[in-house]
């Protein structure tokens, strides 16, 4: 992480956990989707709208499985990509505006990000509404969630006169930050590199 001055608050947060998450006991029918062959599961969440399927079907080429959970109507979809030699599962959410989850299709987001397989949140924002968006954000890394910000659709936003800084961002959230351009593939090297960075930093775990 590009984090110089925030090592008390946020560097040891991420380091005691590893980029792991905390297990916190969520619904059986979330924990029976959830791959377990994967070393690194990774959820996009974010608001509607916001770009998280087209990000999926960047990141993943096509939908694998369409997950319906059961008692609910709401899908999941699920697909892989080979990142830094190792099989990365990826997970398109419902929109979601809070980890307090009030709708159906928010409560089985949560479900997802809170259960301790799924270990890393991108959270998809829309460049033009950052201010609004950045409540989640902030949200999910209160929770301790290992959290990488993807600030899309920075074209509608130059055209408003917003230009964002992913650096600084990133700087003062002690997060990684992406900016991107989902439609037109810009920032998708990026995005891939730091999910790269994640699953290197990721310990490899042995089972005897
Ligand atoms: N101009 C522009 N449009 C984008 C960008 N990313 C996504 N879009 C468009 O935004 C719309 C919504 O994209 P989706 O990927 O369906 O958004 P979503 O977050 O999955 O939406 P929900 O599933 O409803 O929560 C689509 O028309 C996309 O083509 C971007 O970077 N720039
Ligand atoms: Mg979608």
């Amino acid at each position: 992480m590009d984090c110089h001055d925030c090592h008390q608050t946020c560097q040891p947060k991420n380091q005691k956990k590893g980029w792991k998450l905390f297990g916190i006991n969520s619904r059986k029918s979330v924990k029976n989707n959830i791959d377990r062959d994967s070393q690194t599961n990774v959820a996009l969440v974010g608001l509607p709208n916001v770009g998280k399927s087209l990000l999926f079907n960047l990141l993943t080429g096509t939908y694998v499985t369409v997950s319906n959970y059961p008692g609910t109507t709401v899908e999941v979809a699920k697909g892989n990509r080979i990142i830094a030699g190792e099989s990365v599962t990826f997970f398109d959410t419902p929109g979601m505006y809070s980890l307090i989850p009030i709708t159906e299709e928010e409560s089985v987001t949560r479900d997802l990000i809170m259960n301790e397989n799924v270990n890393l949140v991108i959270h998809i924002v829309d460049a033009k509404n950052l201010g609004r968006m950045l409540n989640l954000t902030l949200q999910l890394i209160e929770a301790q969630l290992p959290v990488l910000l993807v600030v899309n659709m920075i074209d509608e936003a130059a055209k408003l006169g917003i230009w964002i800084d992913e650096n600084q961002l990133a700087h003062k959230l002690c997060i990684p930050v992406v900016t991107t351009e989902a439609t037109q593939k810009v920032g998708l090297k990026k995005l891939i590199a730091k999910v790269a960075d994640y699953v290197q930093s990721t310990p490899v775990l042995f089972t005897y």
